[in-house]
């Protein structure tokens, strides 16, 4: 069910002002730029040594929200702009989006509401609906969008789009020097490798998957006092989660964490009481004071970086892809 692109065309990439553009990394950001950019007319071929099942992409559990997202004065409207997407690939069942209401707990009165401005139906929670120490709470419905199967319709709609692939690992951005036209570096933690950029820094999240017995409702409750702890229900399970361990790379779960976290969502979602795990997983959240979406100079061939979105990689995607479709310049211009 074609609700969210339109027709395929045989020779998009034919007609000028069209380019050649690799974009460096497969997780839910190089797919997003990749399918925007070949709409665009582009010919794209992504560029990575994992799946986006095998980065940190696989890991989201994930929500729409912005959850430690590095600043930026577009930040708003990605939002805005991804909510909308989102909302609309909902309409296919294909997609794994699922339009989900949840509660974010509250421990400060003076939390950050700002993201509540992008939904349409942010209500108190009712007090009796809160855990103990929380303040208050902010009702709202937005996308859950189950990343096992929405990476791989994503996969999909990319090839099904003529994306090529090329799996291997880029050194430097120069070596696509003539095999490309643009390089767009969408790799994630390691996009700094890619552009002399020492800022981008771990946020580590460690998350255990429970069966789902019935739960539709998500719950997150950043601020609690022993750790981080989120609550997602998915199409196939359920996700809880966490922690943000800052500077962190270990890359293996931690198993008194993950009991811990257990404990945690556990005392949040009582109905999770005693369900077997089914798997466990870590990602490093790519992290920067400051997303960095933007061309770059210096390099035998022009660049868009687009890094830096922490933890809302996945509720930020569609709008940075937008934005990058935005800044490739015309053919014949520098
Ligand atoms: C526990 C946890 C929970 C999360 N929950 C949410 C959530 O609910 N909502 C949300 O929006 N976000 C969430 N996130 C954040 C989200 O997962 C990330 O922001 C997002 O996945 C980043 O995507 P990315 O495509 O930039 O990077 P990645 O998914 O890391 O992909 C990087 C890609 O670049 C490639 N690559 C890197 N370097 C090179 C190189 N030199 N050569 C070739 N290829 C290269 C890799 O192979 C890979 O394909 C969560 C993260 C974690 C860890």
């Amino acid at each position: 069910m074609a609700v969210h692109s339109p027709p395929l065309t045989a020779d998009r990439e034919s007609t000028p002002p069209h380019r050649r553009i690799a974009v460096i990394g497969a997780g839910v950001m190089g797919l997003s730029i990749a399918h925007a950019l070949r709409l665009r007319g582009h010919g794209v071929t992504v560029v990575a040594d994992r799946s986006a099942t095998d980065s940190v992409s696989g890991v989201a559990a994930a929500i729409w929200f912005p959850y430690r997202s590095g600043s930026s004065p577009l930040l708003a409207s990605w939002l805005r702009r991804s909510k909308e997407r989102f909302e609309r690939l909902a309409a296919d069942d294909a997609c794994g989006i699922d339009l989900r209401a949840g509660t974010v707990v509250e421990r400060d009165e003076h939390a950050d509401r700002s993201w509540a401005a992008a939904v349409a139906d942010p209500r108190e929670a009712p007090a009796e609906a809160l855990p103990p120490g929380a303040v208050a709470g902010l009702r709202a419905t937005v996308p859950v969008i189950s990343m096992p199967h929405y990476l791989a319709w994503l996969n999909r709609r990319c090839e099904e789009l003529g994306v090529r692939f090329d799996r291997r690992t880029i050194t430097s951005v120069g070596e696509l020097e003539g095999e490309a036209d643009l390089a767009v570096v969408a790799a994630g933690m390691r996009s700094g490798d890619l552009l002399d950029d020492p800022t981008p820094y771990p946020v580590r999240g460690q998350v255990v998957r429970l069966p789902n017995p019935g739960l539709t409702e998500w719950i997150t409750d950043e601020d609690n006092p022993a750790g981080i702890t989120y609550v997602v229900p998915r199409r196939d399970d359920v996700v809880c989660g966490g922690t943000a361990d800052v500077g962190s790379y270990a890359a293996e779960p931690d198993p008194a964490t993950e009991q811990a976290i257990l404990e945690r969502a556990t005392a949040l979602v009582p109905a999770l009481r005693g369900l077997p795990v089914l798997s466990r997983a870590v990602g490093l959240r790519p992290a920067r004071n400051t997303i960095r979406l933007e061309p770059v100079e210096g390099h035998p061939l022009p660049v868009i970086a687009c890094y830096g979105h922490g933890g809302a990689g996945v509720t930020l995607s569609w709008g940075c892809a937008e934005t990058v479709c935005d800044l490739v310049p015309a053919q014949g211009a520098a």
